[in-house]
């Protein structure tokens, strides 16, 4: 049997999801025509599916201004939500570009332990591969050794050196070690992984504050990219996430992993609505190319649950 393609696999990764909003949309569709109490269920299904009341009660609006007393199918319903969707969607998604000069861009990558911030960093320096990329991992979890294990063992999968020290070592200067190696080998890209302890907001901030003091003396600029990685399981706690760290770390963009096998993948769209933050990529498996830039017309088609 062939592999299946990217489309399929994100198709089969959302499943969950589109089966739920497809099932509570087409349920919501019992009168030929638009009326109130069909927006209502519209709106109820949308917000079961996890997108949120804002953006569900934005969807309705607009329905309502476009298609009020029409008839409408099913099936143009869903097609409708699916156009709603990717206008919410659409300008916040934005791969991560690597434009930085001088060499190397520096992508801080943050997200709670079990987040899949580690994959996403293999996933990503898998891409920039892909794209010719020279790519530099820095291992900056220095609170457990088996995180730095396992950054190695990702990037010797991946094919791309790695800067580690000690556990329990000190990560800024970590960093500062890859960076001016990078710098000598001629590194575009460096990932670094770093310790999401938000149990101790202080030492996070203060850990992240001196990353930043010691980048800065390399390069004004770095770190240029602050990735958050999310995990969609987590529903409504993963958007909570978004808000301590935006507060704790200057978040730049959003990484959001599981989306396969969750039924919760309504958060990407109310992550987008509330945020407005720039969505870099999605992941939909454990595999090292289950990450991919993030297509809005794609996903919100999927997400309404159309073939
Ligand atoms: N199904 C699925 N699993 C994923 C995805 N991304 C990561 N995982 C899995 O989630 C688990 C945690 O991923 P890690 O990358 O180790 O997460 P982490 O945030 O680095 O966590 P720590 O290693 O505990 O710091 C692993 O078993 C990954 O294989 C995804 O998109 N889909």
């Amino acid at each position: 049997m062939s592999k299946p393609s990217w489309t399929e696999r994100l198709f089969g990764g959302f499943k969950k999801t589109s089966e739920r909003l497809s099932e509570n949309l087409a349920e919501a569709v019992t009168k030929a025509k638009l009326d109130d109490a069909t927006l209502d269920d519209v709106e109820d299904a949308l917000i079961m599916s996890d997108l949120g009341p804002s953006a569900a009660a934005r969807i309705r609006e607009r329905l309502k201004e476009k298609r009020f007393g029409l008839e409408i199918s099913a099936d143009e319903l869903k097609q409708a939500v699916a156009d709603e969707i990717a206008a919410i969607l659409r300008p916040v998604a934005k791969p991560l570009e690597i434009t930085a000069f001088p060499r190397p861009q520096v992508l801080l990558v943050i997200g709670v332990n079990g987040s899949g911030k580690t994959t996403t960093i293999a996933k990503l320096a898998h891409l920039f591969v892909e794209d010719d990329y020279n790519v530099m991992l820095a291992a900056g979890d220095t609170f457990r050794a088996a995180a730095i294990g396992q950054l190695q063992t990702w990037a010797d999968r991946v094919g791309v050196p790695i800067v580690r020290g000690p556990e329990g070592g000190d990560p800024a200067s970590i960093v500062f070690d890859a960076v001016k190696e990078g710098t000598e080998i001629g590194t575009d890209v460096l990932i670094v992984d770093t310790a999401g302890r938000l149990q101790n907001k202080r030492e996070l901030m203060d850990e992240l504050a001196k990353i930043r003091k010691v980048l800065g003396r390399l390069n004004p600029e770095a770190p240029h990219d602050v990735v958050l990685v999310l995990d969609a399981t987590n529903g409504q706690n993963a958007l909570s996430q978004i808000d301590v760290f935006k507060e704790v770390a200057g978040v730049t963009g959003l990484v959001m992993t599981k989306l396969d096998g969750t039924a919760r993948g309504g958060v990407l769209v109310q992550a987008a609505e509330k945020y407005g933050l720039p969505i870099h990529a999605i992941g939909v498996g454990e595999k090292i190319d289950d990450l991919r830039p993030f297509d809005p017309a794609l996903v919100a088609r999927v997400i309404a649950g159309i073939a």
